[in-house]
């Protein structure tokens, strides 16, 4: 009797998947959903017209606008920019003539493709997703595999529902222990990019495993996963479990009843049996990480909210001082300043690392009862708009409003500069999204990352500060 070797959640979902293996190893992979947005996909569309193809499984595909929308009023009278408002109108053209389920920019559900895809129950365990974004590493945290593409692979999955993979080493990253008030999913993520660097996860899918991630809700298990593509790796995920199979029953187009008890038994299948090797090992220890706050412009440039901006001729080589100066100079620092002394001009809440239902109660936690200080722009930007009208239910935009938060439609917003929410030169910003490299929120900005809760603090105490200061004054509701 031949006895399978042990496999990891990784393996599996690519063993499920693959069509056809060419004798490299390059594997034909089935995909399941494929999201797509409007900055990566008229060019796709411009293939298929050429070539006279269809899209294959539009039942399968999902279309939004979030990019390049405002994220105020003004989204309701026609986009201003004419780029952005081409990027739109040529998404909406297209999806109509190829017959792609579309989320239009006024419909409550619209948001930023990585929230809306587990929000809605089209993420679920087991799956294979694309999108022509980076970020689509967020959905492993569903237990899925799911990777970026670019833009000529979105054309081919949109003509053949399939895609050419290399296979991907597995690495586990093992982190266990409580966390520490004040810390999250964003501050673990961030502590594991400063250890293994933006290079560290290259060529490897990771898998976030230990009893601090199975304590992580959905949305801090978004977070992680969200940022592996900071880490170089290919993706991440994290094993379903019955967090993630609660998660599932609760979405509106997530299977339901027999439909959800099959599914329930092939994905309780899916984590990594024991014995499977991992190519890679890092482990962690959550009760050494403390908030944690990006000082450079690299996400690796990362350190806990404690910390001193490093000299730069302390560094072990030219090459890294050349760096770090150029680093310290963009960000208008001095080495030796205290991250805490650093005054923000603007507190950005939101993007597909932060900006979901939790993230916004974390924020307001912080919020209530407190003022934004003099002179800080800050601002809440919901996921999607079902993120929205839950916070609204919940009474948190009053609560925010109230502290002096601007309120706003969901949106990627401030996370890049392809919208009107732009940082102007020299603005520092405190950001719970996912880049800093420079000019990522606007030419000439200055951006820090931290979680929604260190945002919090950072706009009522007016400079980067230490959430552990800022405990909540009063419950939510
Ligand atoms: C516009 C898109 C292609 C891009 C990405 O792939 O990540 C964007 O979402 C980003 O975060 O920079
Ligand atoms: S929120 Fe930011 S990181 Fe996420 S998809 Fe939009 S631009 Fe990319």
């Amino acid at each position: 009797m031949s006895v399978q070797k042990p496999r990891t959640l990784f393996d599996k979902i690519w063993d499920a998947h693959v069509v056809d293996t060419l004798p490299d190893g390059t594997a034909l992979l089935y995909i399941d959903l494929h999201l797509t947005h409007e900055v990566t996909t008229p060019q796709a569309y411009d293939g298929l017209r050429a070539a006279g193809r269809r899209v294959r499984r539009p039942d399968a595909t999902l279309a939004v606008v979030d990019h390049n929308i405002a994220t105020d009023d003004s989204r309701r009278t026609g986009i201003v920019d004419p780029e952005s408002r081409l990027q739109v109108e040529t998404l909406e053209k297209n999806v109509a003539e190829f017959g792609v389920p579309y989320i239009p920019l006024l419909d409550d559900r619209q948001g930023i493709v990585h929230v809306i895809g587990p929000e809605l129950g089209r993420s679920l365990p087991g799956m294979t997703i694309v999108c022509g974004d980076s970020h689509t590493s967020t959905h492993g945290a569903m237990g899925a595999l799911a990777f970026g593409i670019g833009t000529s692979e979105v054309e081919h999955v949109l003509a053949t529902q399939t895609l050419l993979q290399k296979p991907a080493k597995n690495m586990k990253v093992q982190v266990d222990g409580n966390l520490a008030f004040g810390c999250s999913g964003k501050d673990i993520v961030l502590a594991i990019i400063g250890k293994i660097g933006t290079a560290g996860g290259t060529g490897h899918v990771i898998e976030y495993a230990g009893d601090t991630i199975r304590a992580l809700d959905m949305a801090g298990r978004m977070t992680v996963c969200n940022m592996t593509i900071e880490g170089g790796a290919r993706a991440g995920m994290v094993a379903p479990d019955q967090t993630t199979f609660d998660y599932v029953a609760q979405t509106p187009n997530g299977p339901k009843g027999e439909t959800l008890e099959r599914a329930l038994a092939w994905w309780k299948t899916l984590p990594s049996d024991p014995g499977a090797h991992f190519d890679r090992v890092v482990s962690l220890n959550a009760h050494e990480i403390a908030p944690q706050v990006t000082w450079g412009t690299s996400p690796e440039d990362v350190l806990p909210i404690t910390g001193i901006i490093p000299n730069p001729e302390e560094a072990a080589d030219e090459a890294r001082r050349a760096q770090l100066r150029r680093m310290v100079e963009y960000m208008g620092l001095t080495p030796g300043q205290r991250l805490q002394e650093l005054p923000v001009d603007v507190v950005f809440i939101g993007s597909c690392t932060n900006s979901r239902i939790e993230d916004i109660r974390a924020a307001a936690a912080i919020a209530k009862g407190r003022r934004v200080a003099d002179g800080v722009r800050a601002m809440v930007v919901p996921g999607s708009g079902l993120v929205k009208k839950q916070a609204e239910r919940e009474g948190l935009d009053r609560i925010l409003r109230e502290a002096g938060f601007e309120w706003r439609e969901a949106g990627c917003s401030m996370c890049l500069g392809m919208n009107p929410d732009k940082l102007t030169p020299g603005q520092r910003s405190a950001s719970t999204s996912n880049r800093n490299f420079e000019g990522r929120q606007g030419p000439g900005g200055r951006t820090h990352l931290l979680s929604p809760a260190m945002a919090a603090a950072a706009a009522v105490a007016g400079h980067l500060a230490d959430v552990r200061d800022y405990q909540p004054k009063e419950a939510l509701s």
